[in-house]
């Protein structure tokens, strides 16, 4: 780090923990758009609001921001203040959005510069500022560039220097790497990670995109319909789904439907140790659903084997080879394995569950 980006960093709030209380959304046409839940964020931490179209994660960052507000009884706090009220300039929060949303006929450092004039900072205060900017986003060289000359990705580094620069309590990121190629993408969303960190600024971003939210959020926040479905670390929502909503949104999922006896789950002629998931217990006698990742079954000599299957179709993925096979339960299933090994279309092969890499729910 340069000194005067280190400079920056030490500016930067510490970051301001945010809690919401309470808080529902119904539209004046009626839409329900959040059923009433509450939220706690820490000072300085990442969470992310990941789910399906719809099931209003952009609601909730729009009521953080200001832009909406919650029904009567809901409350927001910004570390002690109750801000439910403010209107969004009170609030000081920076937003990041997927449509660039910059002023396309100034520069790229008039731009950044614009937060810290509507603040009255002097020039020279606000030049240097501007500089720093430049420098952490690595834009510096395009700082007299008008935006229309600019790149996606470059368009999106002003749009964060120009939401940083103001020094925000909160930064709002709505779905701010969606409209770039996927290189780019996980280029970006490595820069923002350390961007974060590096500032220790509260920030709140959207997605929908699993693997987004596992590599940015220090919390996860699943939600579905309008309400959440589980708060977690990215290891609790991956591996530890509380719900089957959870476990099929989040990573590659399989689900197999079984009866349970005894911790032992029962399919077809198979019969299966499941004492050892995760979540077992004997409430889960009965019938079952198994979730497991792909690499919650593996390939086996026949001697060791749950099932046999056949293989439906198979992907090389680089790190791993990604095998579907058909003849376990009802739907297709995904294994993961070696990228090595050789794995023929229309081949049977021989397959394992991992118990302790299941989760079990009663069905239904
Ligand atoms: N101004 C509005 N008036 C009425 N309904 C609205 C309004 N804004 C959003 N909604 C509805 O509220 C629900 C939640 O919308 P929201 O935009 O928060 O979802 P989302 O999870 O961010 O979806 P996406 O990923 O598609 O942006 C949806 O059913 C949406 O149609």
């Amino acid at each position: 780090m340069t000194t005067s980006q280190k400079q920056a960093a030490q500016a930067q709030d510490a970051g301001t923990a945010i809690a919401l209380t309470n808080c529902a959304k119904t539209f004046a046409d009626g839409t329900r758009a959040l059923m009433p839940f509450d939220l706690s964020i820490t000072a300085g931490e990442t969470l992310v609001l990941l789910g399906p179209s719809g099931c209003g994660k952009t609601t909730i960052l729009r009521m953080i921001a200001g832009l909406e507000f919650p029904d009567a009884g809901g409350a927001i706090h910004f570390g002690e203040d109750d801000v439910t009220r403010h209107s969004i300039e009170q609030r000081r929060v920076g937003m990041v959005f997927q449509s660039y949303a910059l002023f396309p006929n100034m520069t790229v450092a008039e731009n950044v510069a614009y937060g810290l004039k509507v603040q009255k900072v002097g020039k020279a205060e606000r030049d240097q500022r501007v500089r720093e900017m430049l420098e952490m986003m690595h834009i510096d060289m395009l700082a007299d560039r008008r935006v229309d000359q600019l790149s996606g990705g470059q368009r999106q580094r002003v749009a964060l220097a120009r939401a940083i620069a103001p020094r925000p309590r909160v930064l709002l990121l709505d779905e701010p790497l969606t409209a770039l190629d996927a290189k780019l993408r996980v280029r970006l969303r490595t820069e923002i990670n350390a961007l974060l960190r590096k500032l220790g600024i509260t920030a709140i971003y959207v997605t929908h995109d699993q693997e987004e939210a596992m590599a940015l959020g220090d919390r996860i926040v699943v939600m579905q319909k309008g309400e959440i479905a589980q708060i977690g670390t990215p290891q609790e929502i991956y591996r530890a789904p509380k719900t089957p909503f959870v476990a099929d949104f989040v990573g590659a999922s399989n689900c197999l439907k079984v009866d349970i006896e005894n911790g032992r789950a029962l399919l077809g002629r198979v019969d299966v140790d499941v004492s050892r998931a995760w979540n077992a217990n004997p409430a889960t006698d009965g019938l079952s659903e198994i979730y497991f990742r792909a690499d919650g079954l593996m390939l086996c000599a026949p001697h060791d084997a749950h099932f046999t299957a056949t293989v439906e179709a198979v992907s090389y993925l680089g790190e791993k080879l990604r095998v579907t096979v058909a003849g376990i339960g009802n739907d297709a299933v995904i294994v993961d394995t070696d990228p090595d090994s050789v794995v023929r279309l229309g081949e049977t092969v021989h397959c394992r569950l991992v118990p302790e890499k299941l989760t079990m729910f009663a069905a239904n």
